[in-house]
């Protein structure tokens, strides 16, 4: 897969792209500058950067949780920033999410908590009274076993470890068939193994379903062992883009410690 990192002139299977995507918020803070970058289908990219770089501020752009107030922002075609009413909730079912504090129901069986994922296919009536049909209900089934929860589909959520519950998040994002999976921190709140389990199943499942994803990560072991490709944001600029291979520990010192 590092091959679709190797040549950044061709666009041709571009799913998001971003030009001069600039967020200043009401108090002046300036959290995204002149962000341009374009990312394909099926990669794996993972935003690394300092505290306060910017990279939740990005992340939320791309599905319009924050409005950049300068810059287009493309997803499959259509333009984000111009998106409003039916065109955006559609353009927000095409893009899972996945959270770090997992925001899962807790009373909640987990296969109810994976099928909450089909709301923005269902009417907001049917929605509203959680009648899943027999079909999704399978689909939710069926999801939880690709992440390896079989066994847990019917315990409730809050009786689940952190690791098993962000499996379940994933499972919620992955039946919704997105085509562009979004991960803020979702290893920020796991211990190193279930880290690495959560990761090993969000890449899986990713390449099983050609998806592409973006994941915000503290951990920049975690992003060079997993992705095809690292971002680094600082102070709201990219300032690396690149292979993991490529990712020097003079330019994590940079990235991280410089001024
Ligand atoms: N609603 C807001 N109003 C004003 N400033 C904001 C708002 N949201 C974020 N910021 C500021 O924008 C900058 C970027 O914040 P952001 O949360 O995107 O950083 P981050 O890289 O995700 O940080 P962390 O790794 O700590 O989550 C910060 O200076 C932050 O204080």
């Amino acid at each position: 897969m590092s091959a679709v990192t190797d040549r950044p002139e061709e666009v041709s299977d571009a799913v998001l792209q971003l030009k001069d995507v600039e967020m200043t918020f009401p108090d002046g803070t300036q959290a995204l500058r002149g962000i341009s970058l374009t990312i394909k289908k099926g990669e794996l990219v993972s935003i690394i950067g300092p505290s306060g770089a910017g990279k939740s501020t990005f992340m939320r752009s791309l599905n319009r949780l924050n409005t950049p107030t300068a810059g287009s922002i493309v997803f499959e075609g259509q333009d984000v920033m111009r998106a409003r009413g039916k065109e955006l909730r559609e353009i927000r079912r095409r893009i899972g999410m996945v959270f770090q504090h997992f925001n899962l129901i807790k009373r909640s069986q987990t296969y109810h908590n994976v099928l909450h994922g089909r709301l923005g296919y269902m009417p907001t009536l049917k929605g509203s009274f959680g009648r899943f049909s027999k079909e999704d209900t399978e689909k939710a089934f069926e999801v939880l076993r690709r992440v390896g929860l079989e066994e847990h589909m019917f315990k409730r959520a809050d009786e689940l470890s952190g690791g098993q519950q962000q499996r379940v998040g994933i499972a919620r994002a992955i039946i919704q068939e997105p085509s562009l999976l979004l991960a803020d921190e979702p290893i920020a709140s796991l211990d190193p193994s279930s880290s690495e389990n959560v990761m090993n199943y969000l890449k899986q499942v990713c390449e099983e379903d050609g998806l592409t994803s973006i994941v915000n990560l503290h951990q920049v072991d975690f992003a060079k062992k997993f992705a095809h490709r690292i971002i680094g944001i600082k102070a709201g600029e990219v300032v690396f883009d690149g292979a993991p291979r490529e990712l020097t520990d003079g330019i994590i010192d940079y990235l991280y410690y410089k001024k």
